[in-house]
């Protein structure tokens, strides 16, 4: 993207299934902590503001810990977290000597040599860039199967609404964040489940026998089912109790990714599938989908199902899932990615009046690189048709006719991105200084004043990537004409689903709408629209009524105008994907409501109102 407002998160779960002696004498020790780090590394591009990994013992004798945590956020944190597991492991091997193989003696001497893994990568989208607010959050209990530890990609809609509830309950959370507020309502009705055994048992068994009978009946499901029917967002969540039952559970509108794969010794659970292809080498078909509103819970004997645990809504998996978050090593995203490149073609031909003779073609890196390739197959489609036409008719000599034919699109390398870093996931007060140095350029590889130079991005959100960076170091080169593709459409609305995007003036494309009411003296549409939205039940979002009067081709227009600074001299256009390409490309991920303003959910139009609120009303603060 070029200047995303980027907030995503990964979950990754292991769960070994037989018994640890057999994956220590089979791979070694460090087996589980290993492919944890891969799942994790893998997926780093979902989040840079933290990560942690919780880890729980199977069948630890009482006075021994069975539950351990380590959270970061160090500028590197999965790193700095496994080289704090590894330091353990280092000390136990010193300290144990041939005991260090022995599965009892490990369990009891070392942290993290549990048979459940949970992992995760934040970036925040409620609360802080704290530690406190990393997950795994934990819900520490006397009692082993009301302990619970809880990590998730995902954003509640209505926070406030569940935190009144647990208040009413009596419960008192520590914070109006939307984790601790999931965690205690889990937690909750974890407890009840393990009350409700307790009674139906009492009068038969003692207290500690009772224990071993709720690890073996706890039914996770049924605490899904309870805890999470006042859910209002997007998720994909994992828990773990400190028995070792595990869940991970995905809405009803499957909006957040979730993807598991389990065979004889293993079950895994990631948000991407290509983590788990990549940590564990497996057939690409035999990792699954979580399905939207389903859960997958894994009992203390290993045993796994998945179920569904709440009715249900019409699939709106997250398109900018396809078109930037997630790897694109993913085969389906690569080819939906290069589609969506592909589908560009024509506009950008009819931009550059066919003259491809004196266009550069490049890209903003890194995302943007497969939607580029696809763009450069469509060209050289257009060229072979062109080619074809021009032999049947014959009409050129054969200097000319080898001339068309050995001409190829130009290509440049124009961009080069010199951070690692994905610019969208830092916090807003650091980004705009992190773009301004993130990218160069390769000088005296265009035609000054001739060349039209086309680059493509995966989105352009704030156009902080644009205005602050791309435009102006690409007029240094003095093209004639820039154009800018965007391989997303117009992104206009916010995202409450668990991408950081919450405040409209951070939106380019509302920016520009604002510049053409203004001018077209139509101004009384915000005020209208401001009305409506305070007297609002929320069943509509009136922020599209901002957007109505204008076409899309009129806003793309303004957005040029908008990050064109005036010190640079080339002509800017931008142009945009259109929403039904998208869907073109990526058929079956059908959530855009960040470019249609179409929210799944009722909260969503909460929230897309309530942001337009704090705009008319300078509030500067999160719509959720
Ligand atoms: O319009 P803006 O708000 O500036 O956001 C869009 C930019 O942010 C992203 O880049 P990022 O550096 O995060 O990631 P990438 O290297 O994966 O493309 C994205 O690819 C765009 O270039
Ligand atoms: N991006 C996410 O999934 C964020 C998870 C959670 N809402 C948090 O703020 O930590």
């Amino acid at each position: 993207m070029s200047d995303i407002i980027k907030h995503e998160c990964g979950i990754a779960l292991i769960r070994l299934r037989k018994p640890l002696q057999y994956f220590i004498d089979k791979y070694g020790p460090l087996y589980a902590m290993n492919k944890l780090y891969l799942l994790m590394e893998k997926q780093h591009n979902r989040g840079q503001d933290g990560a942690g990994v919780g880890n729980v013992k199977l069948n630890v004798d009482p006075g021994h810990r069975y539950i351990s945590r380590y959270r970061s956020v160090d500028n590197q944190p999965i790193t700095q977290i496994f080289k704090k597991i590894s330091k353990k492991y280092k000390k136990a091997k010193k300290e144990g000597g041939k005991w260090f193989n022995q599965e009892k003696w490990l369990k009891e001497n070392c942290a993290f040599t549990g048979e459940v893994w949970l992992g995760h990568l934040r970036y925040g989208t409620h609360g802080q860039n704290a530690i406190e607010n990393c997950h795994p959050m934990l819900r520490q209990n006397n009692w082993k199967n009301r302990s619970l530890m809880v990590a998730g990609n995902f954003n509640m809609t209505n926070v406030e609404e569940l935190f009144d509830i647990l208040t009413e309950l009596g419960q008192h959370p520590k914070e109006k964040v939307d984790t601790v507020t999931v965690m205690e309502k889990i937690g909750h009705f974890l407890d009840e489940e393990n009350q409700r055994i307790f009674e139906a048992h009492k009068d038969e068994y003692t207290n500690a026998e009772i224990t071993q009978i709720i690890e073996e009946k706890l039914d996770l499901l049924d605490v899904l089912q309870r805890a999470c029917r006042d859910f209002d967002g997007g998720y994909a969540m994992a828990g773990i109790t400190g028995a070792g039952h595990a869940f991970v559970a995905r809405d009803p509108s499957g909006i957040r990714p979730a993807h598991y794969y389990a065979d004889d010794e293993v079950v895994v659970v990631a948000s991407e599938k290509t983590a788990i292809k990549t940590a564990f080498n497996v057939n690409y078909a035999d990792i699954q989908e979580i399905k939207p509103a389903h859960a997958l819970v894994i009992n203390t004997n290993g045993d796994y199902k998945m179920e569904q645990f709440i009715e249900p809504l019409e699939r709106k998996s997250c398109s900018f899932e396809r078109i930037y978050f997630s790897r694109g090593s993913d085969p389906a995203i690569y080819a939906e990615r290069k589609m969506l490149g592909k589908l560009l073609v024509p506009k950008i031909l009819d931009a550059i009046d066919y003259d491809l003779e004196n266009t550069v073609f490049s890209y903003i890196p890194n995302t943007a690189e497969t939607s580029f390739l696809g763009m450069m197959e469509g060209m050289e489609q257009h060229l072979a048709k062109r080619q074809l036409q021009e032999l049947r008719s014959a009409r050129e000599d054969d200097q000319a006719l080898e001339k068309l034919l050995s001409f190829r699109p130009r290509v440049e390398k124009l961009v080069i991105k010199d951070a690692k870093l994905r610019t969208f996931i830092t916090d807003d007060a650091h980004r705009d200084d992190l773009v301004a140095h993130v990218y160069d350029t390769t000088y005296e590889v265009i035609k000054k004043k001739v060349d039209t130079v086309v680059v493509i991005d995966d989105s352009i959100v704030r156009g902080t990537t644009l205005e602050k960076s791309i435009l102006r170091m690409l007029d240094r080169l003095e093209p004639k004409k820039i154009i800018i593709v965007s391989s997303a459409p117009q992104i206009r609305f916010p995202d409450c689903y668990g991408i950081d995007m919450s405040k409209m003036k951070d939106f380019i494309a509302f920016r520009a709408v604002l510049a053409l009411l203004e001018e077209t003296k139509q101004e009384n549409i915000l005020e209208e629209a401001y009305q409506k939205c305070l007297n609002s039940d929320n069943t509509k979002n009136h922020v599209k009524d901002v957007f109505a009067p204008f076409t899309y081709e009129q806003i793309s227009q303004k957005i040029a105008e908008l990050v064109k600074i005036d010190t640079i001299e080339a002509e800017v256009e931008v142009i945009y994907q259109t929403v039904e390409n998208l869907h073109k490309a990526s058929p079956e991920h059908t959530g855009d409501w960040y470019f249609t303003g179409d929210f799944p959910t009722q909260g969503g139009n909460r929230v897309v109102n309530k942001a337009f609120v704090n705009f008319m009303e300078g509030k500067e603060v999160r719509a959720y």
